[in-house]
């Protein structure tokens, strides 16, 4: 039954208005509260507890209603329940009741308890990059994530983080039971170290339950462009950060990437090759020198860059998803693959390893594979690589497969047409391009075909885990792996939570 209370003298930031709070569901639209001003020119105004309300507060005979909507017009009864994509703004609606404080007191006590009903996150603790991105995350998060939290009566800990790994170390160790989520104010990077660390915890089974949030700061934000864009958001900090306070959960597939005793998680992709988002954006900002040419500057830039296409030889193999079964060839010698799997059940250490993990047993049988040359071989659990390539369209963040995008010899032009369809992912119905659902991947990386000598480089999650001879950085850097030996890839299906704004 819906419960209802209505004043008849109510002022609304300081205009005399009727306004009516519902706490029930009776009507199908969750609780809310709706007003129309005295003379009745304004329309109705309505505002949804669970979709626009950030917090609420009573003092002596007035309620503050801390509001995030579109606009002013956003917040009309035609607009509620309606997905936006408009610019949310924060907006208090100030209702001063002619009732007087306890009038005030009550209403400010069936609101909390409406916005507690809905499970919100009321202790987060937040990683701020300072060095993600454009270097903004801490301007980005004093200016527009601080005060949403506090209009939204979050306790916040901040903890800045201070070098590579300073995320996993943190989140490896960090007393869970004091905080119902953990967010990260940066690129996709300490998103993939916080998951890392939690699964390398000795109670990783429970620790992995903890809701993570991602407010894009950084330079590759595709989990948060991916998140905002499945449901339909704007893509912006501010939209992240409202998602997070409204406290919708997601469950997301996380790869295990294997090689010998070496293990990482990924919640992202596996490149090989020529990079998705590397290719869009250094289109965007390394074009601009060439401003002059006007917009004919990209094309021109996509050509100067595929000029120097390189080719992999290397293969790989793959359990396919239920569908895509006739893809690739049939591999008629499964030992190899086998054996490898076996060994790698034995590798030590906490986390889902291969002893906890999905059985490969069960996919002893499916395993088929694609010899090189590659142009291109692209693993992703999201849609978006990046704010500007959609990499895989299909992508789901808790199917418990992962999308596979071939790209093999490619004439370069069709390479050149096929990039440009990046941004709204319609590239991968070019038929240069091969993509599919696998259960199970394995990556043979090979040489380069113009030059044996030359290996090429993976990446996971936007680090490089391997790289190969003539490659650059090589003698700087030490990888995680080695170029060259197979790398396993195996989906744990919705392993991971994550805020989401559905
Ligand atoms: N204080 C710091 N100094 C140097 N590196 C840091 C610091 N804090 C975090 N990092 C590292 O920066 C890396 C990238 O971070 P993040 O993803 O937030 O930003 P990004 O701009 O998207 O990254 P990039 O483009 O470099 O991949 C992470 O691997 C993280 O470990």
């Amino acid at each position: 039954m819906e419960d209802r209370h209505a004043y008849e003298k109510v002022r609304v930031n300081g205009a005399p208005a009727e306004a009516t709070l519902s706490t029930g569901t009776g009507g199908g639209g969750g609780p809310e509260l709706r007003w129309r001003c005295a003379g009745g020119v304004t329309a109705e105004r309505s505002l949804s507890l669970e979709a626009d309300v950030l917090g609420v507060e009573a003092n002596g005979k007035e309620v503050v209603v801390r509001a995030f909507v579109a606009d002013a017009a956003a917040a009309s009864c035609a607009a509620v329940g309606k997905r936006r994509r408009e610019i949310r703004r924060r907006k208090d609606y100030v209702f001063e009741m002619a009732a007087g404080e306890g009038a005030a007191a009550a209403w400010g006590d069936t609101l909390r308890g409406c916005l507690d009903s809905f499970g919100r996150p009321k202790r987060l603790f937040v990683f701020v990059n300072p060095f993600g991105g454009k270097k903004r995350a801490n301007k980005i998060y004093a200016a527009e994530i601080k005060p949403l939290f506090e209009a939204a009566g979050v306790q916040i800990t901040t903890q800045e983080t201070k070098h590579r790994g300073h995320a996993r170390e943190v989140a490896s160790s960090l007393d869970l039971g004091r905080y119902d989520g953990i967010v990260c104010v940066s690129g996709d990077g300490v998103l993939v170290e916080v998951v890392n660390g939690i699964l390398q915890r000795t109670d990783w089974k429970e620790a992995v339950k903890m809701p993570i949030g991602i407010v894009p700061a950084g330079t590759g934000n595709g989990m948060a462009k991916s998140l905002l864009h499945a449901a339909g958001e704007t893509y912006s900090v501010s939209d992240a950060v409202f998602a997070i306070i409204r406290g919708h959960k997601q469950s997301l597939d996380v790869c295990a990437i294997v090689q010998g005793q070496e293990r990482i998680f990924s919640v992202l992709s596996m490149t090989w090759g020529m990079k998705q988002t590397c290719l869009v954006a250094d289109i965007d900002i390394e074009s601009e020198k060439y401003r002059w040419m006007g917009s004919a500057r990209f094309d021109f830039y996509a050509l100067v860059r595929i000029m120097n296409l390189r080719r992999y030889c290397g293969s790989i193999h793959f359990v396919p998803a239920p569908g895509y079964e006739a893809y690739g060839e049939p591999v008629t010698q499964v030992d190899n693959i086998v054996e490898r799997i076996e060994q790698n059940r034995e590798s030590p250490g906490p986390g889902p390893g291969f002893s906890q993990g999905p059985s490969a047993e069960l996919e002893r049988s499916d395993w088929r594979f694609f010899d090189g040359p590659f142009v291109a071989v692209w693993i992703n659990n999201v849609p978006w690589a990046a704010e500007s390539a959609m990499a895989a369209p299909e992508a789901k963040f808790s199917d418990g497969y992962m999308d596979v995008v071939i790209i093999r010899d490619c004439p370069k032009p069709d390479l050149l047409a096929l990039l440009l369809k990046m941004s709204d992912g319609s590239y991968v119905k070019s038929t240069y391009v091969t993509y599919l659902k696998v259960k199970s991947f394995r990556l043979s990386p090979g040489q380069l075909v113009e030059n044996p000598r030359r290996g090429g480089v993976i990446d996971v999650d936007g680090e490089v885990i391997a790289r190969g001879e003539g490659t650059y950085g090589k003698d700087q850097h030490e990888d995680l792996m080695t170029y060259g030996p197979s790398i396993q890839l195996t989906v744990h299906q919705a392993l991971a939570t994550i805020f989401s704004p559905k």
